[in-house]
């Protein structure tokens, strides 16, 4: 392997692009990483704190030159040591809305792989005897740990999420897993096994087995009773142990009790209840020293609030933007428990691509750069005439797409360009903000249902218009029609306002001319008197 020294002359001929990127590389890092010019640096804790937050900035996507210099770095500047390994690849390209197959494809991909995606690990105490010794052994493990996973990008079918390369970010990680007692992996109620990294749990118990895992559920104030039902269904059955949550609301009224099987799973819905469940599955610790409880999870998730909820006090920033928390922080409890918050980290997964991310909040939306993709993802997941009635859109909802979507919101909310041209980008960041507040929501289903119903099931309890086959089958199950199939050839248009109100169904006769303008609106008048009834043409 040959050690090449950065040379100072200028770039000339077919070098020149490439020498270009490495002097304006050089300068970025100049920026990037403060420099100590006298010995007084060293000792100003203002110039230490602010080098710190430089370093410990999360990095989920690199360039292709951020790459490879990133990986040479990691490797003592040698860039021959992993040429292969630097793929050109266009990590932006676009996405394409899930089919069934696509869903069963990717779930099965994802077990047969699973145990291929690891977190990086610290090395072995007995492995080193210096900082220096530790140091260049973290480096090299981190690289290996990268160079895996590209192998692993490789194969055929596989695309992993962006995920944290910066390896300060995982020193955080392997701080909190060390101190504390129990390791709270904090996941989103909407989607908690895209943020549950079994790995992780794996990792805790080689560090010490005595330490125990615990998945803690939170927003589950954005669930209703039964979907919590069937995710904590779910968690018992596969012996994961798992408290549900909400750092903002009670997570259950005591009339949702009877919904849920408390002897399965475990509710916490306040504060004296999360600290008691930690000191349940903890006690063992409390004896002499403080109960240590380590925070982890994702950005966003709401490790943060969870905190500031137990400290019963606003002592750490809550932000809807991912990446607030930037390193390890502890915090005492008068009930003999300390909090450890870890900055949020993205772990490796596989995905099918970045729309996901930022639906979910992992990646902050202001990086989102195509907007289509999301937004197609999220029409394809929820009701297109709820998106209407939000942004107060008349556009027909059956042929809805993210283009004339997006175009309509940019044009209701006035986001124009300069020049006059709807602004998409913006009522996609809108849009997609919406969506990670919660406020339009969907619900992932856990494995063992099927996500349409489960999809049905909500919008029909929130009062949403569905639409089309959705429709169809809540009706076959309330004994309006015989069966969905059938229905489905007679039915031109129909409405469901959600429980104990009336369905409105129109219908026509294979082959009958679809509903005029003059009906569809008769029927609009007699969906808000909300009666029944059902018109059949002949
Ligand atoms: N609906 C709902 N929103 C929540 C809940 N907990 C947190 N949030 C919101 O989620 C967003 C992120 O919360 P944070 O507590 O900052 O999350 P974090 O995990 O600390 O984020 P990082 O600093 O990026 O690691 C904020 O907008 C919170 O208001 C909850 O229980 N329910």
């Amino acid at each position: 392997m040959t050690k090449r020294r950065p040379s100072n002359k200028k770039p000339t001929g077919m070098n020149k692009s490439l020498g270009n990127s490495l002097c304006n590389e050089r300068q970025r890092n100049r920026k990037k990483y403060k420099i100590a010019s006298t010995e007084d640096d060293l000792d100003n804790p203002a110039f230490i704190e602010e080098t710190i937050e430089r370093v410990l900035e999360s990095k989920t996507f690199e360039s292709n030159m951020e790459e490879l210099f990133a990986k040479a770095e990691l490797a003592g500047s040698t860039f021959n040591a992993e040429r292969g390994a630097v793929q050109i690849v266009d990590k932006d390209s676009t996405v394409v809305v899930r089919t069934n197959a696509d869903i069963t494809n990717f779930n099965a991909l994802k077990t047969s792989k699973e145990h291929l995606l690891k977190i990086p690990r610290r090395p072995a105490k007995h492995t080193y005897q210096t900082a220096e010794e530790l140091h260049a052994l973290e480096n090299e493990m981190f690289l290996s740990w990268r160079l895996g996973l590209s192998h692993l990008e490789d194969m055929d079918g596989v695309a992993l999420t962006p995920f944290e390369r910066n390896l300060d970010i995982w020193r955080e990680l392997w701080r909190v897993v060390e101190r504390s007692d129990i390791i709270v992996q904090i996941v989103d109620a909407r989607n908690p096994l895209l943020f549950r990294n079994a790995d992780l749990e794996d990792y805790v118990r080689t560090v010490d087995p005595a330490k125990k895992n615990v998945l803690l559920i939170n927003k589950s104030d954005l669930l209703l009773p039964e979907q919590q039902r069937h995710w904590s269904d779910y968690f018992s059955n596969t012996g994961i142990d798992v408290i549900f949550w909400s750092a903002l609301e009670p997570t259950a009224t005591e009339e949702d009790d009877e919904l849920f099987n408390r002897e399965k799973c475990q509710f916490a819905s306040s504060r004296d209840e999360l600290i008691a469940l930690f000191k349940t599955k903890g006690g063992y610790a409390i004896q002499g020293r403080p109960l240590v409880v380590g925070f982890v999870g994702y950005p966003n998730v709401g490790k943060s609030s969870t905190i500031n909820k137990l400290l019963a006090a606003k002592k750490v920033t809550v932000s809807a933007t991912p990446g607030k928390t930037r390193r390890l922080q502890t915090h005492a409890l008068d009930d003999g428990i300390t909090l450890c918050d870890c900055p949020g980290l993205v772990m490796p997964s596989f995905a099918f691509d970045r729309s996901e991310m930022f639906l979910n909040g992992i990646m902050p939306i202001e990086q989102m750069r195509d907007h289509f993709g999301p937004i197609s993802l999220l029409i394809s997941r929820v009701p297109a005439d709820w998106i209407c009635d939000r942004y107060s859109l008349t556009l027909a909802a059956e042929d809805i797409d993210a283009v004339k979507l997006l175009t309509a919101i940019a044009f209701v909310r006035g986001m124009m360009s300069s020049s006059g041209v709807p602004d998409c980008s913006r009522a996609a960041r809108l849009l997609a903000k919406d969506v990670v507040v919660g406020k339009i929501l969907w619900v992932a289903a856990p494995p063992s249902h099927d996500q349409k119903e489960f999809d049905d099931l909500f919008f029909l309890k929130k009062g949403v218009k569905i639409r089309g086959q959705a429709q169809l089958r809540q009706m076959e199950k309330k004994g309006l029609i015989e069966s969905s199939k059938v229905a489905n050839e007679r039915f031109d248009q129909c409405f469901f306002d959600g429980p104990g109100s009336q369905a409105h169904v129109m219908t026509r006769k294979p082959g009958v001319t679809p509903l005029d303008d003059a009906s569809k609106k008769h029927f609009k008048k007699k969906d808000k008197a909300r009666r029944m009834f059902v018109q059949t043409y002949s």
